[in-house]
């Protein structure tokens, strides 16, 4: 079942394009990876998914409903620095508050929200710190409270933005594991990331980004150094080759 289609997509911004004919269909169960150099439009894709910026040309629908429809139940992970990690409110609250759209916000969280919040933190390993302030919170830790936030929601579809920047081996462990999980479970799945290796390890697909979609395919498929060239402006290199798990391609 197609969760995420995005069809045709062109976004402008300040009067710039900045997506040109965006095609890219993630199924339940799939993890994708977003990949591009820095200014692709990669956020700028999964701001359009959310429905926060106005499509020039495309439509985008999320199992048939359009991003409007589907509002605040996307599991979306946004780039650490954009959250108020200032806000003085601890673990267990940040993740009730991403169910706030939920919930609506004259009311009182349900015992299945808190459930879903409990259940959340458990998953990302969190749960003994849900009583920390979250402005003491490591960056790995903060990466798994936004993970929970997003899982909280229960979501068919999760958009993780940059989700490896800064982390440690485990923690980077724990989210690919994660990940695949979830994954397994049905979930659909759209990571941006400069981080190939972690990309290559736990996306079936990569679709290659700058501006418009300049390739997508499994990882060991991509091969074909024109690709990268096209999509940032260097050559497919042997270690780029070893990392896409084709150590002996050309
Ligand atoms: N609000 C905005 N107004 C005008 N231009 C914008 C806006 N947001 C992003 N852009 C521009 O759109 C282009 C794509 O930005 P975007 O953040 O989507 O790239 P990205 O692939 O996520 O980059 P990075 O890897 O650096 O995070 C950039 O040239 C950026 O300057």
């Amino acid at each position: 079942m197609t969760v995420l289609d995005v069809s045709g997509v062109a976004v402008r911004l300040a009067g710039r394009q900045v997506l040109t004919d965006v095609t890219l269909k993630v199924a339940a169960g799939e993890l994708v990876g977003l990949i591009g150099p820095n200014g692709a439009g990669k956020t700028t894709l999964l701001r359009a998914v959310l429905g926060l910026l106005p499509l020039a040309a495309g439509q985008i629908r999320l199992v048939g409903r359009t991003p409007a429809q589907v509002r605040g139940t996307v599991g979306y992970v946004p780039q650490r620095h954009e959250f108020a990690w200032d806000f003085p409110i601890d673990v267990e609250k940040a993740v009730l508050a991403g169910l706030a759209r939920r919930i609506g916000w004259m009311r009182s969280p349900g015992r299945a929200d808190r459930i879903a919040v409990a259940e959340a933190l458990e998953r990302v390993g969190m749960a003994q710190l849900r009583r920390r302030p979250i402005g003491e919170l490591s960056g790995g830790q903060r990466q798994r409270v936004l993970v929970a936030r997003a899982l909280a929601l229960r979501p068919e579809l999760m958009l993780l933005d940059e989700p490896f920047t800064g982390l440690d081996n485990p923690t980077q462990s724990l989210l690919t594991d994660l990940l695949r999980q979830l994954g397994e479970e049905g979930k659909a799945i759209v990571i941006t990331t400069h981080d190939l290796p972690a990309a290559a390890a736990v996306c079936g697909r990569l679709c290659l980004l700058n501006g418009v979609v300049v390739a997508d395919a499994p990882p060991a498929e991509l091969t074909d150094p024109d690709v990268w060239l096209r999509a940032f402006g260097v050559g497919g290199s042997d270690a780029l080759s070893r990392t896409l798990g084709k150590a002996d391609a050309a």
